[in-house]
């Protein structure tokens, strides 16, 4: 079996006197869906910020394994000079957010060229100049949008303005933005939360079609757990920062430790 595409390997996390996470580890199988589920404030989005390089972890190591190479998350955000999370999305992990965030005041296709900027490797003069290379890596990102918009159904909101869709499409088109990087791991957070029950069950269609038909591993925060169980390979459970579960749908839905973390109850309670 190859390597897990993520492995996260004793991640802490303190904001202060806050301990965000804690000693979490846990792997996200290549080509496969894992769900991180958690009650609130279990400590799901920061462990993803981390992931991602929004955070770089207090403790631990997260590593994003290619076929034969291996990334330092840590050591991506931290390197001199031009460390930063970019260099996590040019690595190949891809993120949508809890709280939409496109840029509103853009249209739908201009969405998808801002976020394909930073996986060309264009400099100021090629700009300046236009120079051949440019130019074919310009039409090859307004293919790569125009492919994305298909695989999401969003080609005839192409010139609408982002803020303007319906809610579910934005979702879908903050999921599009995500593939232009065309990257190995995508990780959604909480992508069905505001949608409606149809919007959901096309949403879970569209996950799996990610992962089936684009060699694309997920990892997805869900509170909605009809989606997780619809989709989910491999749950990972969190509650106040660790990880109290960990194994396939059925295993952790049976696990006295999770029943017991969702309904606020002690694991004995839930055995006895
Ligand atoms: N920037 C921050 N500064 C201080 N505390 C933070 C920060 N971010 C998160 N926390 C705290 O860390 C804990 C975990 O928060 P986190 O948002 O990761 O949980 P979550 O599982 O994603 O919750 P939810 O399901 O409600 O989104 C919470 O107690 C939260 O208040």
């Amino acid at each position: 079996m190859s390597a897990p595409i993520l492995d996260v390997q004793n991640v802490t996390m303190r904001f202060g006197g806050i301990v965000a996470n804690r000693n979490v580890s846990f792997s996200v199988e290549r080509g496969a869906i894992t769900a991180l589920i958690g009650p609130n404030g279990a400590g799901k989005t920061t462990i993803f910020d981390c992931i991602t390089g929004f955070y770089r972890a207090s403790e631990g190591r997260i590593l994003l394994n290619g076929r034969g190479t291996s990334e330092d998350i840590g050591a991506l955000i931290t390197r001199p000079i031009t460390g930063g999370s970019h260099l996590v999305t040019r690595a190949g992990i891809a993120r949508t957010f809890q709280n939409i965030r496109l840029f509103k005041e853009m249209s739908v296709i201009e969405n998808l060229l801002v976020a394909q900027h930073l996986a060309t490797r264009n400099n100021l003069l090629s700009g300046v100049f236009r120079t051949r290379a440019y130019r074919n890596a310009e039409a090859e990102a307004v293919d790569r949008a125009y492919y994305w918009l298909g695989q999401m159904s969003l080609v005839e909101d192409a010139n609408h303005l982002a803020g303007e869709l319906p809610y579910g499409r934005q979702r879908r088109l903050e999921i599009a933005r995500a593939m232009c990087t065309s990257p190995k791991l995508i990780c959604l957070d909480e992508p069905a939360a505001g949608l409606n029950p149809s919007e959901t069950k096309d949403l879970s269609d569209v996950i799996r079609r990610l992962c089936a038909d684009h060699d694309l591993s997920v990892l997805v925060i869900e509170h909605d757990m009809g989606l997780v169980m619809r989709i989910a390979n491999h749950i990972v459970v969190l509650d106040h920062g660790e990880v109290i579960s960990d194994g396939t749908p059925e295993s952790v839905t049976n696990d006295p430790a999770v029943i017991a973390a969702y309904l606020g109850v002690s694991e004995e309670e839930v055995v006895a």
